[in-house]
């Protein structure tokens, strides 16, 4: 029998996909305010996509979305569309996992749904927990999530998501509770179980160096609108909506002196039903009049889509 072709070669598959996706909260003064405003994009197989925002854009509400959970007392309209196998990361995994049940309790219940016969839940638990890099899975499988430090009970959670068989994965926020060289192992993790099994990933994230080293295209929510959307590197390198580049400029670096970190000025926007047409308008500095009065329309550049009356690379 010929070998399976290797999974790097396999084409890409769509897992997921929302269109002209609306989230709407209903404010204390009985108007509707938009969470998410138009959203549309799709996760394919073997692609990594960073969705990336300050706190309060959308990014979990997105990831909740696809995972069939929206939050409580939300409206969605839109077509969304997921696929049943989807595996959800989130932040704070010790949380995430059961308190009162051990390690091998939480891989198991992965199998159970599967419907793994018993006879062969310890064999793949141990598989499950090695491809997560759990060190010494037979012993630590033992432990209860309160005796895990933070990398490892995000490994486990992993272990638990790939015992599901996932071909998306909802990563949200993953590392953020974590420092930073466990952060970097944990997303380089990531990114290796996705080249090697095709999956595709959603990478929620407020930290674009972490997006930059990871994902293949990068998203960019603001006040819950995809503002600009293309491949990573083109994203960061030429910055078509001005708060891409005001997030670029935020970014800590060691060329710049100390002291010398550019903040986004102003405050990010509140979820509200009366909000300006371009909600970065009141930050933006290349914004005119026309930003004020009306909503822009997305612009197609070679490779990227914006959200703006005055891109960058445009006359201002
Ligand atoms: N169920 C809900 N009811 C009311 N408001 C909500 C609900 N869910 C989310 N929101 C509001 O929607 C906005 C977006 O929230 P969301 O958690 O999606 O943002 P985020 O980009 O993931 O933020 P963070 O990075 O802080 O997690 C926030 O202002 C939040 O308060």
């Amino acid at each position: 029998m010929p070998s399976e072709p290797p999974a790097l070669h396999a084409p890409a598959r769509l897992l997921a996909a929302v269109e002209h996706l609306n989230v709407t909260v209903r404010m204390p003064d009985g108007e509707p305010a938009l969470i998410l405003d138009d959203v549309s994009m799709n996760f394919a197989s073997g692609r990594c996509v960073g969705i990336v925002g300050e706190s309060g854009s959308g990014k979990t509400t997105l990831g909740r979305v696809l995972a069939g959970l929206p939050g409580p007392g939300l409206t969605v309209e839109g077509s969304v569309r997921s696929h049943p196998r989807t595996g959800f990361m989130f932040q704070d995994a010790v949380s995430a996992l059961n308190p009162v049940r051990r390690v091998s309790w939480q891989v198991d219940e992965a199998l159970r749904a599967r419907g793994v016969p018993r006879a062969e839940r310890a064999a793949l638990r141990l598989e499950y927990l090695a491809m997560a890099e759990v060190p010494e899975p037979e012993a630590l499988q033992r432990r209860y999530p309160h005796e895990l430090s933070g990398g490892l009970a995000q490994r486990v959670l992993l272990a638990t998501v790939l015992a599901g068989q996932p071909e998306l994965i909802i990563a949200d926020e993953p590392t953020s509770a974590l420092d930073a060289s466990t952060q970097s192992q944990i997303v380089a993790l990531l990114r290796r179980l996705m080249d090697e099994q095709h999956l595709g990933i959603m990478l929620i994230t407020h930290d674009l160096a972490v997006a930059a080293h990871t994902c293949d295209e990068l998203v960019v929510l603001y006040g819950g609108q995809i503002v600009e959307h293309g491949p990573t590197d083109q994203v960061l390198r030429t910055p078509a909506h001005p708060y891409t580049a005001a997030l670029l400029r935020a970014l800590p670096s060691f060329d710049r002196p100390p002291g010398h970190l550019m903040p986004v000025p102003g405050a990010p926007p509140r979820v509200s039903s009366d909000r300006p047409p371009c909600p970065f308008s009141p930050r933006c500095e290349r914004a005119t009049d026309l930003c004020h009065l009306e909503r822009p329309r997305q612009i197609r550049r070679t490779g990227t889509t914006v959200l703006c009356h005055h891109p960058i690379g445009a006359p201002a």
